[in-house]
C-alpha cells in the first residue's frame, strides 16, 4: 500500500491500552507495533505537552503512514523502523537508562491483511509471501516449498492448532513435487483438498489456520514476542507499566505466564525448604483476568473478537 491515504486500522482497546500506561507529561514510553498509530497517536496526546514517544515498527509502509498521523507531535516522537526483537538495545540507542510505559498490540494491522498482495490474506491471490518486514528475506513461499512435510506439520499444529496439519503438510509437499507453489490461491486450493469435506464445513475458512500457522512462522512471532516481553519488563523504571493486546490463545497464554513469572519472583521448586534462586518479583500483575472488549468495541470492530489485553506494573 503506497497510499498512505488509505491505511485504515481500527486501533483494539484504543482508550483501555493507553489509560494502562498511565500517560503524563514528561515520561517516555514506546509502542512496540506503531502500525496506524492510533495508540501512538492517543499516547502522545494524553502525555502532553511534554512526554516522548519512540514507537517501533517492522513495516515501512505503516510506517509512512503513522509519520502523518503523529505529524501534529512532532519534535515529541521518535520512530524507529526495526523488530521490536531489539527493544532493549532500541532503548539504549536513544540514550536512555528506562521508560516509563511499554504497548505492544501484537500480531499484523487491517491494512497489512487487506492488502491482498502482501500475502497475508486466504481471500486474495497473491505470491506468497507474509513478511511484516520486507527487507527481510524469508518468504512464506520459501517455508511452503522448502521446508520439510514434519516441519510444516508442526508450525500448522504449534501454531495454529490445526487438526488436519499432518495431511495439508503432506498434500503440499506432493503438489510442489510437481510444480513450486507460488501463490496464495494455490496453497487455499491445496488446504481445500487436504480437509476432508464434512470437517471442511465447520467453523471459518478452512485455510484460516493454515495461514496464521505460516504467518507467525514466516515472522517468527512466538519467539521474538518471548524475547521482547523480558526486555520490556527489564527496561521499564519503577512503577511504569507494560501493556500486551494479544489476538491468539498462543500468544495470551505466553503473555500470562511471562508475567506471572516475572511477578513471583523465587522460581525454585516447591519441595526446596530455603529459596535458592534468590529471584525476587520483578512486576506486580494488574490484570489478574485479562480484559476483553466490550459490547460496544466488537459492534464497531469485529477484529478486536479475540482480543485480550494484560497489564503488569514494574516494581
Ligand atoms: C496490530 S498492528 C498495531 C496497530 C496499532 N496499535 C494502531 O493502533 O494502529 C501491529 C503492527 O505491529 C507491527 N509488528 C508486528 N510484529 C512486530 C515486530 N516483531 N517488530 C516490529 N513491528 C512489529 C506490524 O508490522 C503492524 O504494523
Amino acid at each position: 500500500m503506497s497510499d498512505t491515504s488509505t491505511f485504515h486500522h481500527i486501533s483494539v482497546f484504543a482508550e483501555e491500552a493507553v489509560e494502562a500506561l498511565k500517560p503524563e507529561p514528561d515520561h517516555i514510553y514506546v509502542d512496540c507495533t506503531l502500525g496506524g498509530a492510533g495508540h501512538s497517536g492517543r499516547i502522545l496526546k494524553a502525555s502532553s505537552p511534554t512526554g516522548r514517544l519512540i514507537a517501533i515498527d517492522q513495516d515501512l509502509i505503516a510506517i509512512a503512514n503513522a509519520k502523518q498521523v503523529l505529524a501534529p507531535y512532532e519534535g515529541r516522537f521518535t520512530i524507529v523502523h526495526s523488530n521490536f526483537r531489539r527493544l532493549a538495545d532500541i532503548v539504549a540507542e536513544q540514550g536512555l537508562s528506562g521508560v516509563d510505559g511499554v504497548l505492544f498490540d501484537l500480531g499484523v494491522s487491517s491494512p497489512q491483511l487487506d492488502e491482498g498482495e502482501r500475502g497475508f490474506s486466504y481471500q486474495h491471490d497473491a505470491p506468497l509471501d507474509m513478511r511484516m518486514d520486507k527487507t527481510q528475506s524469508f518468504t512464506a513461499r520459501d517455508l511452503v516449498n522448502e521446508w520439510s512435510a514434519e516441519e510444516i506439520t508442526k508450525i500448522l499444529y504449534d501454531y495454529a492448532e490445526e487438526k488436519w496439519s499432518k495431511r495439508i503438510a503432506e498434500f503440499i509437499v506432493r503438489e510442489r513435487a510437481k510444480a513450486p507453489i507460488e501463490t496464495t490461491g494455490q496453497l487455499v486450493d491445496i488446504i481445500k483438498a487436504a480437509i476432508p469435506a464434512a470437517a471442511r464445513r465447520e467453523g471459518g475458512h478452512p485455510a484460516k489456520r493454515t495461514f496464521q500457522g505460516i504467518r507467525i512462522a514466516v515472522n517468527d512471532e512466538l519467539n521474538v514476542f518471548a524475547e521482547a516481553i523480558q526486555q520490556a519488563i527489564d527496561v521499564l523504571n519503577p512503577g511504569g507499566r507494560v501493556a500486551i493486546i494479544t489476538f491468539h490463545s498462543l500468544e495470551d497464554r505466553m503473555a500470562k505466564l511471562a508475567l506471572q513469572e516475572a511477578a513471583r519472583g523465587c522460581i525454585c521448586p516447591p519441595e526446596l525448604p530455603i529459596c535458592q534462586c534468590t529471584n525476587t518479583p520483578r512486576v506486580k500483575v494488574i490484570t489478574r483476568k485479562p480484559i476483553v472488549p466490550s459490547e460496544e468495541e466488537l459492534a464497531h470492530n469485529p477484529r478486536a473478537r479475540s482480543a485480550k489485553l494484560r497489564i503488569a506494573e514494574k516494581l
